[in-house]
């Protein structure tokens, strides 16, 4: 199935939507030619919704030829209205515009698309054009008060498509929109799932490396967790495992994951001490995204260096090592703006910052999907379930929780601070209602305290603790008081130069989870 994307919002929610259809998507630009997609041979496209209108000059169209592939096709919003004008229907600007929840009324028996739906439904709607003529041989399958044709079908041609946006949770019978289009309108079986994804990525792989050698960059974070193991599922001994020591880590990060991940799968792993190397590239660097840039070339710096040294000490062999595995999802694309015409948030590390100089081949068996269904993998290969649910941290870490100048001063600080959270949020039994909580030192800020009859002059202390599905939208977490209050007194009198403990209630959006 593939999901071509006119600059939506929600291109990734559709992607998502199909695969818990349990039918596998991939998004595609709107650029994508009728060649393409034919050796692509989907079973299904769907247009996404997008920011312009069809009737303006260069205005972002569909390759003609698309349509007559007689692939089953359904059009979301502006994918509606694309359909409607290309196929010789009409589009206007009516002056009714719908934005937010809007009831719609079903036609009939609502056709293969809407079957099984009540005659009326909540609909989330965001559109300010309309469809004020459906092409011929379309019936119209829905209407609103404002819109006539709300959505449409062909069913000889099996072409659908609804003003509304099914992918969101607020369209009341939105999933099963798309599941009636996926499975009772295009015939595509609900037969995708993590084991077919294991299968799939295991042969790519096998057929992306071939018998060379491969280093997978390791974090001890699910994410690489999982790459590292279908990667060894598939090539077996090719593969050494990497983890950087950047100085960055957690408190007893390194010997955690030294210890808890060879055990747990038994691939070798070489850690690299470079701690010296990060904290010296970072020097008198205060803005976030260049730190990511900084982070993301030391790495890579970090895994050339380590690729010679294991080349030299297999000195038989002495073929150099071309590819390097990556933990990378789709998150970490799109946040980078990767996505087809998507805005650049911050850069991933491994995404947006990597050097423009790699020498190594990607392998990043995990790039179109989201941290729960990489979970979702990982329990398949069998991993642990202490490495499946382990809250995510991020590669560049504490370097982007401190607003301000990397120090080694200031990262024992906030490596104190963030001991004594993870501390106490373990011992009150929320790791598992937490997606993560970034602890961040604000070292750029100071506050007045009164400490032991004297004044202080000290730094705060931000708890970002959130809640997410998927870490692209996040509420924060509401914490038990008590908890807070353990925490709060336990930092400011156990960590030195902090003298207040603040709490971020900000969702994502508008905030993102990590501060920088
Ligand atoms: N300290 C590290 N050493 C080696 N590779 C790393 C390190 N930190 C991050 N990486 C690489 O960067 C990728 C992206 O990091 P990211 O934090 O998103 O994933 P993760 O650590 O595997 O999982 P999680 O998101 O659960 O923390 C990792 O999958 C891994 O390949
Ligand atoms: O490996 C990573 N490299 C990065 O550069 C990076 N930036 C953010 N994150 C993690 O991604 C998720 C979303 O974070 P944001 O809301 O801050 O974008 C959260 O889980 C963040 O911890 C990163 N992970
Ligand atoms: N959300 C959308 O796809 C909007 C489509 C188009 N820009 C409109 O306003 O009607
Ligand atoms: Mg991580």
């Amino acid at each position: 199935m593939l999901v071509v994307d006119f600059g939506a919002q929600y291109a990734q929610l559709i992607a998502r939507r199909v695969r818990e259809a349990n039918v596998y998507s991939e998004i595609v630009p709107h650029t994508i030619s009728a060649a393409e997609v034919a050796a692509k041979n989907p079973a299904g496209i769907v247009l996404s919704g997008g920011p312009s209108s069809v009737y303006e000059t260069g205005a972002p169209a569909l390759d003609p030829g698309i349509v007559e592939l007689g692939v089953p096709m359904l059009g979301i919003c502006y994918g509606f209205q694309v359909m409607a004008k290309q196929l010789g229907g009409e589009v206007a600007k009516t002056g009714q515009r719908e934005y937010g929840a809007t009831p719609v009324a079903v036609s009939g028996d609502g056709g293969d698309l809407l079957a099984g739906q009540p005659a009326t439904q909540t609909t989330w709607m965001s559109h300010g054009d309309s469809v004020v003529r459906a092409p011929e041989g379309f019936s119209v399958l829905a209407s609103t008060a404002s819109t006539p044709v709300a959505a449409f079908a062909h069913d000889q041609r099996k072409l659908y498509g609804v003003q509304w946006h099914p992918e969101v949770k607020h369209s009341e019978f939105g999933q099963r929109v798309i599941e009636n289009f996926l499975h009772r309108a295009a015939g595509i079986p609900a037969d995708w799932n993590a084991g077919n994804v294991i299968a799939e990525q295991v042969e790519r792989i096998r057929a992306q490396i071939g018998d060379g050698k491969v280093i997978c960059g390791l974090s001890g974070g699910v994410d690489s967790a999982v790459a590292a193991a279908l990667v060894h599922k598939a090539v077996g001994d090719q593969l050494v495992c990497v983890f950087v020591d950047h100085g960055l880590l957690r408190k007893d990060e390194r010997r955690q994951v030294q210890e808890d991940y060879v055990k747990a799968t038994g691939v070798r792993l070489v850690t690299v001490d470079a701690e010296q190397q990060f904290l010296d590239a970072l020097v008198g660097v205060s803005d976030p995204e260049q730190k990511r840039k900084i982070i993301g070339r030391e790495f890579i710096r970090t895994f050339e260096q380590a690729e010679r040294e294991l080349v030299a000490e297999a000195a038989s062999e002495g073929e150099p090592i071309r590819f390097l595995v990556q933990g990378t999802l789709y998150p970490d694309v799109v946040e980078s703006g990767g996505g087809s015409g998507t805005a650049n948030i911050k850069s991933h590390h491994n995404v947006g910052g990597l050097p423009e100089d790699l020498q190594f081949e990607l392998v990043e068996p995990l790039r179109t999907l989201f941290k729960d269904e990489v979970r979702a993998i990982g329990r398949e290969l069998g991993l642990p379930e202490e490495i499946v649910n382990r809250q995510p941290f991020p590669g560049p870490g504490l370097g982007i929780r401190i607003v301000g100048e990397v120090t080694k001063d200031r990262l024992e600080l906030l490596r104190d601070a963030d001991a004594i959270v993870r501390e106490e949020l373990t011992a009150a039994g929320l790791d598992t209602e937490i997606w993560q909580c970034p602890v961040v030192l604000l070292a750029d800020v100071r506050s007045v305290g009164v400490q032991g009859d004297g004044r202080t002059y000290g730094h705060p202390i931000v708890l970002r603790p959130v809640s997410s599905e998927d870490a692209m939208t996040a509420d924060w977490t509401r914490l038990p008081y008590d908890v807070l209050a353990r925490i709060s007194n336990r930092i400011t009198n156990e960590v030195r130069d902090v003298n207040r403990v603040v709490l971020d209630v900000t969702s994502k959006p508008p905030g993102t989870i990590e501060w920088e």
